[in-house]
């Protein structure tokens, strides 16, 4: 039992038996989620009959019913789709409430309040109402659902006890109390357990990021309800529930704008494959799958990089400055293009040399002129040329007007193949190649990157063997801006609804069922209009990265979450220019988490000192749960390594019930991979320091932290990122510790 105290000494507290009194209150809270899950099965049916009825509502034939019958349904549809979803643990909060906060003198708790007079309200995934139309569940994300994660016992919102339920499907496993205002509570009112966010934090980490809807805390709650519009920005240090926080906000903002949000489209960005991997299934469990969930290395269709560069060169292909490069690259004549241009002409040979094919070129690219859209301005520009010529050389009888002179030439096939090889239409994957030309990247260059950084970016390209990395993909994209594409050929979009006589409807069940589920899948292949983009780890999106998200949110409104101290990239003045530019002059709104649920706390002071040391004035959150168990520095001579990394990884598996990742710098990752070939689990995955942003794994092996220290300008704050990964256990494993606090 525990009687409202303080965070910190809870989280510390043993989770204490379970007894005959908790029992009962499991077998009591057991009856009413089965009373739940009977009016979900029931409501199930009625709306399907609801969609059934408004078909038949077509029989009539007006328009008006053909109207009526959309829209109901189109929201039968869109409600039968949220009340099907497979929900684990569908109801998992309930507050007991004083007779202060009762919504009103007529409102049926629609179960006996504990608090005379009172209230009980139950949180869930969903809102649902009994028969009667009174309150079953209240949506997590309703107003009458925010004391549930706002109240502490300084600001109770009428809130007397707070009660989490686990579940396992429709099974109450347990159920754990915080008691918010004693003076209120009846002797006769049972408090269970130590408060659900330490049953919580306990739990072993699984493959997948853990659900944290019936845990959020007041300060993340404030963070994620922040106004739909303009720009919400949260900051907070490791383990602090930013990319939580995230996650539960775009569920948020579609269940407080529907219409807006999911029509126009939510876009989530996270760091790596990795990483959208690991966060996938949150959403989903919230009863949310119309959100875009990408990584930085596939923002751009039909692009999918995961390959990380050395930090050097992710360092030049971030910059800005690759914006002028790459628009001297735009302009640049293909590689093998012709340097002549020769037709004969009623006898007469027109001819156009290198300089006047070049002179043609500059014409036409003026700045903002887009290469692959202007090629038929290129085609008239050399006709209107050779019919000059032709005009100089011809005897005035034989002359013809510039329109028939441009018809013929145009449609000659010798004009045709001189087009194709001179301007062809090319694509940002070709220009991109060309870089590797370390004569053509000198040239693009030129004043803008140094010898050394050239020279570098150059044997870096020619060694990739055509493979993009993760930093190419804001490259691509922004030469895709640059070319633009060739004239338009616009595929036709799908209509999900049949037009008969102007009228849009509906003939089958099929259609309107795509209509209200599908809403992504309707849009063109390279959608770029979001209502809303979510960026997390935005500490690490370069300049380069933050023009290619600011194309696909012109209009969107935005919510940015990173710390600022895990920052991988180097110039932060620059990216904060960058990330200004692409979110544009929108109000803000900025909030702060300051506890780090995560790491235990002797972990996180490990980390904390590493960081500090680098950077003395930093301000870090706190982490509250101390485990007991202090991380292990293994110092070995490097013939021993690999065994040593070995033996550690086979420790921590077997010491903790999770996850284990093991982290080493990018450079040797596949090595270290290579070390524990026959170490049979799948709770283990190696990665690189790069790829462990935002990732969580119960133990952690940190590999030779002093070569992630050394990995580029940030190496620090990549080995602050890897040091701060894991909950329970943590062991370093290296042949040099200078990295040590
Ligand atoms: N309110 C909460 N209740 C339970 N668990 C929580 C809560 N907030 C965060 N956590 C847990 O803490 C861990 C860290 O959360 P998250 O990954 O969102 O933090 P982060 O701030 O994005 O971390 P980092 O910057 O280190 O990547 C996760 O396991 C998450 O489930």
């Amino acid at each position: 039992m525990a009687r409202s105290r303080p965070l910190e000494s809870r989280l510390s507290a043993p989770v204490s038996d379970s007894d005959p009194i908790r029992q009962s209150e499991i077998d009591n809270e057991q009856r009413y989620v089965d009373r739940v899950y009977t009016r979900l099965d029931e409501l199930r049916r009625t709306v399907a009959e609801a969609e059934k009825s408004g078909y038949s509502l077509a029989r009539v034939g007006t328009y008006g019913a053909l109207v009526e019958r959309d829209a109901m349904v189109f929201h039968a549809a869109r409600r039968r789709h949220a009340l099907e979803a497979e929900y684990e643990g569908l109801v998992f909060g309930r507050l007991d409430l004083g007779p202060d906060a009762r919504r009103s003198d007529e409102y049926q708790s629609p179960v006996e309040p504990a608090v005379p007079g009172g209230e009980v309200r139950y949180i869930g995934r969903l809102g649902l109402r009994d028969e009667a139309h009174e309150s079953l569940l209240v949506d997590w994300r309703a107003p009458a659902a925010a004391p549930f994660y706002r109240a502490t016992p300084t600001d109770r919102m009428g809130v007397v006890r707070r009660r989490t339920l686990r579940s396992s499907g429709e099974t109450v496993l347990d159920v754990e109390d915080d008691l918010l205002d004693p003076a209120a509570a009846p002797d006769t009112m049972p408090v269970i357990g130590d408060g659900a966010l330490l049953a919580t934090l306990s739990r072993a980490t699984g493959r997948g990021m853990r659900d944290i809807v019936a845990t959020i805390q007041r300060e993340q709650d404030e963070a994620i309800r922040s106004p739909a519009l303009g720009v919400t920005i949260v900051r907070g240090g490791p383990g602090t529930g930013k990319t939580a926080v995230a996650l539960h906000r775009a569920a948020y903002l579609l269940y407080s704008d529907r219409n807006r949000f999911e029509s126009g489209g939510v876009l989530v960005i996270g760091p790596s494959e990795v990483f959208v991997s690991y966060v996938s299934r949150v959403l989903p469990s919230l009863g949310e799958d119309t959100v875009t969930l990408r990584s930085l290395g596939q923002v751009v269709e039909k692009v999918n990089a995961s390959r990380q560069d050395r930090a050097g060169i992710a360092a030049v292909k971030g910059s800005l400055r690759m914006t002028r490069v790459l628009a001297r690259a735009a302009r640049d004549a293909v590689p093998g293009s012709p340097d002549r241009l020769r037709v004969l002409y009623r006898g007469q040979l027109l001819e156009l040399g290198r300089r006047a094919l070049d002179e043609a070129r500059r014409a036409i690219l003026v700045p903002g002129a887009k290469r692959n859209a202007v090629r038929p301005k290129a085609a008239g520009y050399l006709l209107d040329a050779l019919w000059r010529q032709s005009m100089g050389l011809l005897p005035a009888h034989r002359q013809q007007p510039r329109e028939e002179f441009a018809t013929e030439i145009a449609e000659r096939s010798e004009f045709i193949r001189f087009m194709g090889a001179w301007w062809p239409v090319v694509t940002p994957q070709a220009v991109l190649g060309w870089l590797a030309e370390p004569g053509r990247l000198r040239r693009y260059g030129d004043g803008i990157l140094s010898r050394g950084e050239i020279d570098r970016l150059a044997a870096a390209y020619a060694k990739s063997g055509g493979e993009w990395t993760v930093a190419d993909v804001a490259l691509l994209d922004e030469l895709d801006d640059l070319l633009g594409g060739p004239p338009a050929r616009k595929k036709p979009r799908k209509d999900p609804f049949h037009v008969v006589d102007g009228i849009r409807e509906v003939t089958t069940y099929a259609d309107r069922m795509a209509a209200a589920r599908a809403v992504e899948r309707e849009r063109p292949e390279d959608y770029r209009d979001y209502a809303h983009v979510v960026v997390d780890e935005a500490q690490d999106v370069s300049p380069m990265q933050w023009r290619m998200i600011g194309r696909r949110g012109r209009h969107a409104s935005w919510t940015i979450v990173g710390d600022p101290a895990q920052a991988a990239w180097p110039d932060a003045a620059e990216a904060a220019r960058a990330m200004d530019a692409a979110v544009g002059s929108r109000r803000r709104h900025e909030y702060t988490l300051t506890t780090n649920y995560r790491n235990a706390a002797e972990i996180f002071e490990l980390a904390a000192a590493v960081i500090r040391r680098a950077e003395p004035g930093i301000e870090l959150p706190t982490a509250v749960r101390r485990s007991g168990v202090r991380p292990i520095d293994r110092a070995v001579a490097a013939a021993e390594l690999a065994a040593a990394t070995r033996a550690a990884t086979v420790d921590v598996l077997a010491e903790v019930a999770g996850t284990v990742g093991v982290i080493a710098s990018m450079a040797t990752r596949d090595e270290v991979a290579g070390w524990l070939g026959g170490v049979d689990s799948d709770r283990l995955q190696v990665v690189g320091s790069l790829e462990a942003k935002g990732m969580e794994y119960d133990g952690v092996v940190v590999v030779e932290p002093a070569a992630i220290r050394a990995e580029g300008r940030s190496g620090v704050r990549t080995l602050y990122v890897a040091l701060s990964r894991a909950t329970q256990r943590l062991v370093t494993v290296g042949t040099d510790d200078s990295w040590r606090p």
